[in-house]
């Protein structure tokens, strides 16, 4: 299977003379392109994915895409079970999140929330394809972090959900945390409370619009 998928849809190029991979450049004279930003808030079982998506969504009026839904009925079944996901189980999901997020982006919204654990840096390489065929799409990670035991604590405390304590473990053991050669990602430290990496969040994501990166 072929990580990088099918070309996604392209978004409306015309305004954009040059760019390449997260970065949209202008040529001297010229306006500059209206930026279509992609969040993609990543992070181990129970780091506050959905939280801080579901905020930024609401506080940017930007359409949220919750990863966890595009999981097809397998891969569900699997962790439910306690078994990780392997490489395998996961490169159609991570195309298909890659696809639907171009997708709104096609049928008018201005940006798009979504969530995805990318715990390997294969995983976000292969989000990473979303602009570079739509140049006037900027991408970014916003990598939420914490140590093992505050996670496995959260996720114990959590009722109802298909991934149990027991998996933090495994999600752990495979987390390639992003370099810092991976310019488009945002870390964040999220062991204190929710408000506070709430606003931290948002923060960090209306610096980066106000830069138009
Ligand atoms: N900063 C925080 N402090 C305390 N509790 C938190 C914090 N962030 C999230 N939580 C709680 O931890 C649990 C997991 O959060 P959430 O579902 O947002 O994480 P997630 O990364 O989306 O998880 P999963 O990947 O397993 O779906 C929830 O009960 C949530 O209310
Ligand atoms: O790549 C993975 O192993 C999965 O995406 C998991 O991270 C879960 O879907 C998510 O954390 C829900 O608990």
């Amino acid at each position: 299977m072929d990580p990088l998928g099918p070309n996604p849809q392209p978004i409306d190029t015309r305004a954009t003379p040059v760019a390449s991979s997260n970065t949209v450049t202008r040529v001297a004279g010229q306006q500059a392109p209206h930026v279509h930003h992609i969040w993609l808030v990543t992070g181990p079982a129970g780091c506050g994915k959905s939280t801080v998506a579901q905020y930024l969504s609401e506080s940017l009026n930007l359409p949220y895409l919750e990863g966890d839904e595009f999981h097809p009925r397998a891969n569900i079944d699997k962790m439910a079970n306690g078994i990780p996901l392997t490489d395998a189980d996961r490169w159609d999901w991570l195309t298909l999140l890659r696809e639907e997020s171009l997708k709104k982006l096609a049928s008018g919204a201005d940006g798009v929330v979504l969530t995805c654990s990318a715990l390997k840096r294969k995983y976000r390489d292969v989000i990473r394809v979303a602009p570079y065929f739509s140049h006037n799409v900027s991408l970014h990670f916003i990598y939420l972090h914490a140590p093992e035991a505050v996670l496995l604590e959260r996720v114990g405390l959590r009722q109802g959900h298909y991934m149990g304590a027991n998996m933090v473990r495994s999600q752990f053991e495979i987390l390639e945390p992003p370099t810092a050669e991976e310019t488009d990602v945002i870390s964040i430290d999220v062991s204190g409370p929710i408000p506070g990496v709430l606003e931290v969040a948002l923060i960090q994501a209306k610096i980066k619009m106000g830069a138009g990166v």
